[in-house]
């Protein structure tokens, strides 16, 4: 198997577990915060801070490249690693939520989904086999399964269709993918907010005995709390030995509560996106560097925080180069915010090592202007 998690611990009091992801590029400490590299970067980093961030894998996506520059002049290039200079692991998106999220949507069919590029308006059609080959193009380390992310809200006879055209595509991946065991094929549960329909996907993904499951379709509109109730009965029917990952989340808070239920990797493109609208994460809630408050405010982001930003410029700075849109302002936010979620993640496995997530999770959500 090129890809699996060694579970090095269960938490005692909650579902958290401690772990170490392998793949073909290097050996991950779960639970792992994913930065979001849609087009092949992630915005404004060079691969060398990322790994000085303490990334050690990162997403792209099927559909963005796929449009532009085209899969095959990247397996020209010797594969997306190559191309992008990045030797650490990389997990490619199906395509699957951007049709949806992004392009003009056509129709849905069996066969897969035609769409208008976002790009161009051209027409489009990516398919299981279509999603799959891309992905094999790539070469990337873990390859999402093209599904229908069943949007929200959804009714019973809908979500109940979606998610099983979704394991029928699943299969459909699983059978292009056979050529290559370079890969590894994650299987992604369905079932909108519905139990027993969350229950049906789980059942008929886990019997495919991938090497990984994501749970999709969430973080999709729903209410945080509702995301959370889904997570706990939809987890539990994950094998124990198998990654779990939560796509598209997330924000410090729901990253912990995804780690007190059982999940081991998140990706979401907040963090990154609001760096760039000026609004920096820390430890004390969202600050909006770019409001007048910081103006004069000489002082660090976050005085406690180890990143670059933290150590050389000021919010005054900051602002400043917000405020005319310098790039480096872009730049210096973004090492700030995706330094914030490496550390918050390894405070969390140093929380689940010690038998103290619950606590942890207390004072942070205290500190962060979650209790009051
Ligand atoms: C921001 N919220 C979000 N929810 C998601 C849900 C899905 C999903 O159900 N399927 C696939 N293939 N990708 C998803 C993605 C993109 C990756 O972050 C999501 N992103």
């Amino acid at each position: 198997m090129a890809v699996r998690i060694e579970v090095l611990k269960e938490d005692n009091r909650t579902r958290a577990r401690l772990g170490k992801l392998h793949t073909p590029h290097g050996v991950i400490e779960t639970p792992v915060f994913m930065p979001v590299g849609t087009q092949a970067t992630v915005k404004t980093m060079t691969p060398e801070e990322l790994k000085d961030l303490g990334a050690g894998i990162i997403l792209s996506n099927t559909y963005h490249l796929f449009l532009r520059p085209g899969h095959e002049l990247i397996r020209e290039a010797g594969g997306l690693h190559a191309f992008m200079h990045w030797d650490g692991a990389i997990l490619t998106d199906s395509g699957g939520f951007q049709v949806f999220s992004l392009g003009d949507l056509r129709k849905i069919t069996e066969e897969g989904v035609e769409f208008r590029s976002h790009l161009d308006g051209s027409k489009k059609f990516l398919s299981p086999e279509i999603a799959t080959q891309v992905q094999m193009a790539l070469g990337s380390d873990i390859v999402m399964a093209f599904d229908e992310c069943t949007p929200y809200p959804a009714t019973r006879d809908y979500a109940k269709a979606s998610l099983e055209r979704t394991t029928r595509w699943l299969k459909r991946c699983q059978e292009t993918l056979t050529t290559t065991d370079r890969q590894a094929l994650f299987g992604i549960v369905q079932g909108s907010m519905y139990e027993d329909l969350r229950k049906q996907s789980a059942a008929e993904i886990t019997e495919l005995d991938l090497p990984g499951y994501a749970v999709g379709g969430l973080s999709v509109g729903e209410p945080k709390e509702l995301m959370y109730e889904v997570l706990d009965y939809t987890v539990p029917l994950l094998p124990k030995d198998k990654p779990r990952y939560l796509m598209g989340v997330g924000s410090p808070d729901a990253l912990i509560e995804g780690v007190m239920r059982g999940i081991d990797m998140f990706d979401c493109v907040l963090p990154t996106r609001i760096a760039r609208n000026g609004t920096a994460l820390t430890r004390y809630g969202k600050l909006v560097v770019r409001n007048a408050e910081s103006a004069h405010d000489f002082s660090p982001i976050d005085p406690t925080c180890d990143c670059y930003t933290c150590k050389n410029y000021s919010r005054a700075y900051l602002r400043h180069l917000i405020k005319a849109d310098e790039i480096l302002g872009l730049r210096l936010m973004t090492i700030h915010n995706l330094r914030f979620l490496t550390n918050l993640m390894s405070e969390i496995r140093a929380a689940i090592k010690e038998n103290r997530l619950p606590e942890y999770r207390e004072k942070f959500f205290y500190e962060y202007g979650y209790l009051k």
